[in-house]
């Protein structure tokens, strides 16, 4: 076992142990969180009442969560006079299953994203975002329900690479000199200069996992969206990667759109049809016909995007959840940020990190506490007792606190 400075290993519980792809889950797991920023306390402390009652209801004991607190973000830096000390990461390395409130990235200078920094360094290369209706949440559009898709999100490269340069550096102009002599390419003196690496090696494997998953689990089709008629070899690489991937791995059990015709117009009962579409006319898809979508694949900034106005569609970023996926560990945590200006008044709405807990065990295999946690949330929206962005949505909702949604979802676990 790895040495911890700062973080405290619990006496009791194992480790989660993962080998190629397979995973072994003690009844006592040690699982290491952090808090986050802004909000996440605030959040943290709703949801592991909920965690914690679910995986009792459901197991009478005989399995139990051991939290491990890890630092990172502002707390960490309070602590430690650094943002992510080494020794969260090789927490997560060794425990291998984590969850995460929002940590803060300032604009426009300071710290790069620890966030986009954990998913690098773990290797957590698929950001998956399952987005939803609740019944009885208010949305903007008229038929939420229509909306079911599962966002898979690479993680690691495009634009999040972090190699940009400020304009008027003399990095830039080095940069831009060189692009200009050796490829005679035009670039506005004083621009700042950011690298978009995209890879067929990471495109390929987000979009395995994307396919695998739709194949698993009778999804009908996947879609890769892409802005690739502008940015050709990058988002056009990711397109014609996956059609790649698709004919070399998973022959007749993927289905190109493009060869349904010859296919009869329909595709095997087994079989998923991989689509693609361009990024700003998903968009529009996504609002007119959600229900003609199911799993999305796409690159970093686009899943970013989407996520949000996914997110929106069916009532916002208060029920958004989501997971960061390697190979070797997974890191759980919401879509949505720190919400700074709601930081500290338990006010804001616990539903995405308490989802993603649902998603964290369904992960280890503990389905039943997931399940008890939905019907939870379920009736706590069903007796429009609800914080205040869904209260706003809604007619005749009571508004409760953070901690006051977290009570109204154990009490819903029947
Ligand atoms: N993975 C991560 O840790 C992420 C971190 N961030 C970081 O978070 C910080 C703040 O980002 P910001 O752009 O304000 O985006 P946020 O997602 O933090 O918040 C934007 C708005 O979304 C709504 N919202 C967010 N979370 C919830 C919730 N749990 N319940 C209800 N409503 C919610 C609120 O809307 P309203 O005002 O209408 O109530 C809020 O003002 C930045 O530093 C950013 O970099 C951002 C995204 C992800
Ligand atoms: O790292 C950040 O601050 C933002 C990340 C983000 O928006 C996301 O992962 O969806
Ligand atoms: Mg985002």
């Amino acid at each position: 076992m790895a040495t911890y400075k700062y973080a405290r290993v619990p006496a009791k519980g194992e480790r989660i142990e993962a080998s190629g792809g397979d995973f072994r889950v003690p009844d006592q797991p040690i699982i290491p969180f952090i808090e986050g920023d802004g909000t996440g306390p605030d959040i943290w402390r709703a949801s592991v009442r909920v965690f914690d009652a679910a995986v009792e209801r459901a197991y009478g004991g005989k399995r139990k969560i051991h939290w491990m607190e890890i630092l990172a973000g502002e707390k960490a830096f309070n602590a430690t006079g650094e943002w992510m000390p080494a020794e969260s990461l090789e927490a997560v390395r060794e425990f291998k299953v984590a969850i995460k409130g929002p940590l803060t990235t300032p604009v426009g200078g300071g710290i790069r994203s620890l966030n986009v920094a954990l998913r690098q360094e773990l290797d957590l290369y698929a950001c998956v975002r399952p987005v939803r209706y609740f019944q009885g949440v208010g949305a903007p559009v008229k038929e939420p329900q229509k909306v079911d898709m599962v966002i898979f999100r690479e993680n690691i490269e495009d634009v999040y690479s972090g190699i940009e340069f400020r304009a008027g550096t003399a990095e830039a102009e080095k940069l831009r000199q060189f692009i200009e002599k050796e490829f005679g390419k035009k670039i506005r003196p004083e621009s700042a200069i950011g690298i978009k690496p995209m890879s067929a090696f990471g495109s390929k494997r987000l979009i395995e996992m994307a396919i695998k998953y739709a194949l698993k689990t009778h999804r009908p089709s996947v879609t890769m969206m892409h802005k690739g008629n502008i940015m050709k070899f990058t988002e056009g690489g990711f397109r014609d990667w996956g059609y790649e991937l698709a004919k070399e791995k998973f022959g007749e059990h993927v289905v190109a759109e493009a060869d349904l015709a010859a296919a009869g117009g329909k595709a095997r009962a087994d079989a998923v049809v991989l689509k693609d579409r361009i990024a700003d006319s998903m968009f529009q898809q996504i609002l007119l016909r959600p229900d003609e979508y199911s799993v999305v694949a796409t690159p970093n900034l686009n899943g970013d995007y989407i996520s949000d106005a996914l997110a929106a569609e069916v009532g916002g970023l208060g029920i958004a959840p989501g997971g960061n996926l390697g190979d070797e560990a997974a890191v759980f945590e919401a879509t949505h940020g720190t919400a700074p200006k709601y930081a500290g008044l338990d006010k804001i709405n616990p539903g995405s990190v308490i989802l993603s807990g649902v998603m964290m065990l369904e992960h280890m295999g503990w389905n039943e506490a997931a399940k008890l946690i939905v019907t939870g949330l379920e009736k706590a929206i069903a007796a429009k007792t609800v914080t205040y962005d869904l209260a706003r949505q809604m007619q005749g909702a009571t508004e409760v606190s953070t901690s006051g949604f977290g009570d109204a979802i154990i009490k819903g676990m029947a």
